[in-house]
């Protein structure tokens, strides 16, 4: 991807396009196509850990931006040791929430031929479609997403932001505008914690940008052999996610197991990005993580992207690098570290892939 700092919005790699699941779900839900399905080595059954789910960290934002030192140190071990937790109290209204999740829903039940009219470009990564599809090859997805920058306003492209249902922009405006204000005071709890003035981390993105990915999982027929979403860490500085109450899905690495994220009414979940990684000098851990679905139940789930623009020096702060922790990755611009990324997925790699290369290329460089 690469964003141009002389107002024009970001361009991304190509991606294959691939059918709408959601269309084939309806025609035909008890065939799964091979495309599709997964080895039980890909599935990692062996490592399927649910009662380990509880320990995600739960953080009470108003109390961290009081600067509550308890609820930092929370925060601390949260990013160091699960690199995910779930926020409460962070002031995003639930009658927001809902509606968004509901106009969401309205969207997806739309007849394909509407929700068309947003089809996501072979070259651009907005719009209703599938992103990183980037051999005929890959293991496919069970889900279909609708992806959109949201800020700042001039990278907006408005012939992908759905007229139907109506009032759906302005509700993503105003859930946007305020996962962005808890992000930015998340943002500001970092900074103390990585032991930075409080608006240092905010500062350094010279402008925060700001995507939003609906994902919608439709309900899958074989869920022990297919991902809703492959495996992957997020690029972004941050990622706050709203997931439905009622269907879990979303799964997290921790110590070589698969951890469901148990959904907890009215939290968002966030994680830590690679940009958090690179900067905290691998201290705060961007984890990898992946969904899966579900036999009966549709699902959906709102991420919102929070990351630097295309012309920021990515780099480990000096003062967490020292004798027992040593550089652990090179400087990197932003738009080139993602570029690099959808450079490595046009190569034929899978997401995961991608995301280790990138990750372990960036130490090994360091390492010559
Ligand atoms: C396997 O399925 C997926 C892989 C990666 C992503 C994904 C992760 C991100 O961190 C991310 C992002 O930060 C971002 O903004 C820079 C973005 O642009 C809109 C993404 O599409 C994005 O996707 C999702 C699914
Ligand atoms: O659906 C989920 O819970 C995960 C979504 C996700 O990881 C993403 O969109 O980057
Ligand atoms: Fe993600």
């Amino acid at each position: 991807m690469s964003v141009n700092i002389d107002d024009e919005a970001p361009t991304f790699a190509p991606s294959l396009l691939v059918p709408n699941v959601q269309e084939m779900v309806k025609k035909n839900y008890l065939h799964v196509p091979k495309r599709y399905m997964r080895n039980q080595e890909e599935m990692e059954k062996v490592n399927y850990m649910p009662h380990l789910s509880c320990e995600i960290p739960i953080i009470d934002l108003s109390l961290l931006s009081n600067g509550n030192m308890e609820e930092l140190l929370k925060l601390d071990i949260a990013c160091k040791e699960w690199g995910f937790f779930q926020i409460v109290n962070h002031g995003v209204e639930r009658e927001l929430m809902q509606r968004m999740m509901e106009v969401a829903d309205e969207f997806f039940k739309l007849p394909i031929e509407e929700k068309d009219k947003y089809a996501m470009p072979s070259n651009d990564i907005q719009g209703y479609g599938h992103a990183y599809v980037v051999s005929e090859e890959q293991t496919l997805d069970w889900s279909d997403a609708l992806i959109l920058i949201i800020n700042p306003v001039r990278y907006r492209k408005l012939q992908f932001w759905p007229k139907f249902p109506e009032g759906f922009k302005e509700i993503i405006e105003a859930y946007s505008s305020e996962v962005k204000r808890a992000g930015t005071e998340l943002l500001s709890s970092l900074s103390v914690i990585m032991e930075l003035e409080k608006h240092t981390l905010v500062e350094l993105h010279k402008e925060v940008l700001q995507a939003l990915r609906v994902n919608y999982y439709p309900p899958c027929n074989t869920p022990e052999q297919v991902l809703g979403l492959s495996p992957h860490s997020d690029t972004s500085t941050i990622t706050l996610l709203m997931q439905n109450d009622d269907v879990p899905g979303l799964e997290l690495r921790h110590k070589g197991n698969w951890i469901p994220v148990t959904p907890i009414p009215d939290a968002l979940v966030v994680n830590i990005g690679d940009i958090i990684e690179i900067w905290s000098n691998g201290k705060y851990k961007s984890v990898e993580h992946r969904a899966v679905t579900n036999k009966n139940k549709r699902r959906t789930s709102h991420a919102s992207f929070l990351f630097p623009r295309d012309d920021v020096e990515v780099e480990p702060f000096d003062h967490m690098i020292d004798a027992q922790n040593p550089k652990m990755y090179k400087n990197v611009r932003y738009g080139d570290y993602l570029r690099q990324s959808m450079k490595r997925k046009m190569e034929g790699k899978t997401h995961t892939d991608v995301a280790r290369i990138i990750k372990e290329r960036v130490i090994e460089a360091q390492q010559i």
